[in-house]
């Protein structure tokens, strides 16, 4: 098969504790046909770097610049809301792009706003909204709804969330048949005295993220159909860091102009080796 030209520089960051490698690819260090293989391999704990996905940074002849990315597993997914503010930060540090952005995903053209430590996205429009499915599991039944918001997503409200066993319910939702074939991002969102919080089970992660972008807006979004919440909307993630949500037009389903901002860290800079791929 092959081969991975190493060692390749990346970077390490994260997006209120949603953890990602990224990695300049605009000259082509790892076979197309091996992405999936490498994305699993160094986003393993422990074993390698360790990130819940992975960023690989290449040329658009649409935009400033195109990513790949994969889950942890793997997987390739469409769109990131918390990678995107790291991408975003990533490439205007490495003048690839201007502080004003735009890029290229496979959800479409994302807008892309750096300032310091913090990006703010303007998102890909929500479409496939569904509200009020029961949906049985674990023996209980859940009112679930739910939207496309670059990537699929299940919102459930709830009235204790720190009751909520993630690992057990998220899973069984995330592969419920009603979401088959592509599966989908579970969030749990509870209302506080002075706002919401949110915990998400993310697909291709296969465990609760400390934070979900795409995850906090569909929960921002389906919020203010249900009238519980107006724009702008903040949402306190797993990791404790809040999200913010703002989208103008009328509320409901058809909103435009959808923002999320937060956080982008730069943890470090690293060199990945062949150790970093040890099976
Ligand atoms: N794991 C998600 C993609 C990343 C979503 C999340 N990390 C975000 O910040 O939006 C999926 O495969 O649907």
């Amino acid at each position: 098969m092959n081969s991975i030209t190493l060692p390749i520089p990346f970077w390490k960051m994260s997006g209120a504790g949603n953890d990602f490698i990224i990695i300049d690819h605009r000259k082509p260090l790892i076979p197309q046909e091996r992405m999936a293989e490498f994305a699993r391999l160094v986003c393993r704990r422990k074993f390698s770097v360790g990130a819940d996905g992975l960023f690989l940074i290449e040329p658009s002849t649409r935009a400033d610049f195109k990513w790949r990315f994969f889950n942890a597993d793997g997987s390739e997914a469409e769109m990131c809301g918390n990678g995107a503010r790291c991408v975003a930060r990533f490439a205007y540090m490495h003048g690839i792009a201007a502080a004003r952005m735009r890029f290229e995903t496979l959800a479409g053209i994302v807008e892309a706003t750096v300032a310091d430590t913090t990006a703010t996205i303007k998102m890909t429009s929500p479409h496939s909204f569904r509200f009020d499915r029961q949906i049985e599991v674990g023996g209980q039944l859940f009112m679930v709804h739910s939207v496309d918001t670059g990537v699929p997503h299940a919102v459930i409200f709830v009235d204790d969330i720190d009751e909520v066993d993630m690992v057990g319910l998220g899973r069984q939702l995330r592969h419920h048949p009603v979401f088959a074939p592509m599966g989908t991002n579970v969030n749990f969102v509870g209302r506080t005295g002075d706002g919401f919080r949110i915990r998400t089970y993310e697909r291709g992660v296969e465990d609760e993220t400390m934070a979900c972008g795409t995850g906090v807006v569909a929960g921002a979004l389906i919020a203010a159909v249900k009238g519980y919440a107006d724009s702008p909307v903040a949402m306190v993630t797993s990791g404790g860091i809040a999200l913010t949500v703002q989208f103008s037009g009328k509320k409901g389903t058809d909103v435009d102009q959808v923002l999320l901002k937060g956080p982008a860290h730069l943890i470090y800079r690293g060199e990945l080796t062949s150790e970093s791929l040890i099976a």
